[in-house]
């Protein structure tokens, strides 16, 4: 494999999308920024991109993700898709603001998309800016990031770009752009679109191109449309479990927003909870709670009946589709299961083990007591603690002590505390010590519209890439969150 390096402008580019009907896409050049200025860029991720583009040493580099510049024979394009949104279907979506400048071969062979997202109309806008604002997309690059931290699956990030443009949304804010990555964006909604608009040849040419591109085991199957079904339900199963375990709510679960190869995709309204509450809702526009925290694993099973339906032209039968929607809560149970078997530093899982779980999720619903704080104490101090004696650290977080009690000495006779220390650093690498809290994402986004100040921005970004290990120089952004947090709310407006 080659592995050279390769300036922005003149990358490989692969063409896998135009092997696709022309009618999935629309050629379009992203419209220019003016000013445009790198704020942050991925050093990482560019090197496993195999680019070359310091941008010390670079300066039209702002220029190519803002997209005024496009690399070598790129042709720019944006693909049309549809969905249910909060429920709803809606005939028509799409690339709105997203435009597609390349497909480039990684170090490992795995060709990337690179989208730029918030770089102006498409066809797919629909009376829409193109444009997305510095302080959504901070958000953007800082979760996405967060979540590879943390080895949950997710687009990428691979720069943020600002600029002066002005941006209409409740009040002027600036545009920004930014650079992500995926080995396709592709989601449940490209499938419904074909479907829907009764173009079965389009579902089956799109199904034929997933499954040769990103699912080849699927191919020798009987019918490769239905083991197409199944991996995508295994690989959501998994993706709500890995959510659940480090509170994460994305907040518009709807089906344009759910990837086809079981990423995390679209960091708008999305909240890491705080205090541990099941039903918080993390998107202020989410009036009815549809895409609260505990109702996620159920709305991923229900985007995928909408992606079964979808793609009930090319399967054997519609009891076979069923068959395979049955398997969501099965594979949910033992994903879940696996998650909080490492979290509490368990060898194995058994049955016995989910009446005391739900216990502990009571006994921290009561107090609202911290997600992140409290595993990381249970981490730290559990594995020390005598028999018949428990931490001040973990007691004090819950109001039923009594209950806790019970809970620990129970916790103590399955956990394996005969090497402290090994279990402590194994359930460290299960619970994060730094997850992207709203009032810290907030706090980057303040210093750096309104003073300039990307310090905090990159300093975050820095401490988020390793969000188990133990990092004192951020201990600041291990602590619960300070009161005016609880002023801060989160919409759709991005
Ligand atoms: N400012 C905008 N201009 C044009 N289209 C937009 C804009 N904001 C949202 N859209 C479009 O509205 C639809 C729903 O938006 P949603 O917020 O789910 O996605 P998004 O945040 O734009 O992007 P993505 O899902 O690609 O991360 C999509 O088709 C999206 O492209
Ligand atoms: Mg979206």
């Amino acid at each position: 494999m080659e592995n050279r390096k390769h300036t922005f402008d003149r990358m490989p580019l692969a063409a896998r999308f135009f092997a696709l009907p022309a009618r999935f896409y629309s050629l379009v050049r992203p419209t220019p920024l003016p000013e445009p200025q790198l704020l942050l860029w991925n050093a990482e991720l560019a090197a496993a991109l195999n680019l070359d583009a310091d941008p010390a040493a670079h300066d039209a580099l702002a220029e190519y993700l803002a997209g005024n510049r496009l690399p070598a024979n790129s042709q720019p394009l944006a693909t049309v898709y549809c969905g249910h949104q909060f429920g709803v279907y809606v005939r028509q979506l799409g690339d709105g603001r997203a435009i597609l400048i390349a497909e480039t071969p990684d170090r490992d062979g795995v060709i990337q998309e690179i989208q730029l997202k918030g770089a102006g109309p498409t066809p797919y806008s629909r009376h829409a800016d193109g444009r997305a604002v510095l302080r959504s997309s901070i958000r953007e690059y800082l979760c996405s990031e967060a979540m590879f931290g943390l080895g949950i699956p997710t687009t990428r990030a691979l720069s943020l770009v600002g600029s002066p443009q002005p941006v209409w949304r409740e009040s002027v804010e600036t545009a920004a752009v930014v650079a992500r990555t995926a080995p396709t964006f592709v989601r449940f909604g490209h499938f419904e679109f074909y479907s829907h608009h009764d173009d079965h040849e389009g579902l089956r040419a799109l199904a034929v191109w997933t499954i040769v591109n990103h699912y080849p085991e699927c191919k020798e199957a009987n019918n490769p449309y239905q083991a197409l079904l199944e991996a995508v339900i295994t690989r959501t199963a998994s993706l709500m479990a890995q959510w659940q375990a480090v509170g994460f709510c994305h907040g518009v679960m709807n089906t344009d927003n759910m990837s086809i190869l079981g990423l995390t995709i679209d960091y708008g309204p999305f909240g890491f909870l705080d205090g541990y509450d099941a039903g918080h809702i993390c998107n202020h526009s989410d009036t009815a709670g549809r895409y609260a925290y505990n109702q996620q694993p159920q709305i991923g099973l229900w985007n995928l009946q909408a992606l079964a339906q979808a793609l009930l032209p090319l399967l054997d039968s519609k009891e076979e589709a069923i068959a395979a929607l049955h398997q969501f809560q099965p594979q949910f149970e033992a994903a879940f299961a696996e998650q909080f078997r490492r979290k509490l530093g368990y060898a194995d899982w058994q049955e016995a083990d989910w009446e005391p779980l739900t216990h502990l999720f009571n006994l921290l619903q009561a107090g609202r007591t911290d997600w992140t704080v409290f595993w990381r104490a249970l981490s730290d101090h559990a594995p020390y603690a005598e028999k018949g004696s428990i931490p001040a650290q973990l007691r004090d977080q819950v109001l039923d002590r009594k209950g806790f009690d019970a809970w620990f000495a129970q916790w103590q006779s399955r956990a394996d505390r005969s090497d402290p220390a090994a279990l402590r650093d194994r359930m460290r690498a299960a619970n994060p010590k730094y997850i992207l809290r709203n009032h810290l994402a907030e706090q980057a986004i303040r210093k750096a519209r309104d003073e300039g100040d990307l310090s905090e921005l990159q300093r975050l970004a820095e401490c988020l890439r390793h969000p188990f290990d133990e990092q004192p120089q951020f201990d600041d952004y291990a602590g619960l969150p300070p009161n005016w947090a609880n002023d801060l709310s989160v919409s759709c407006s991005s």
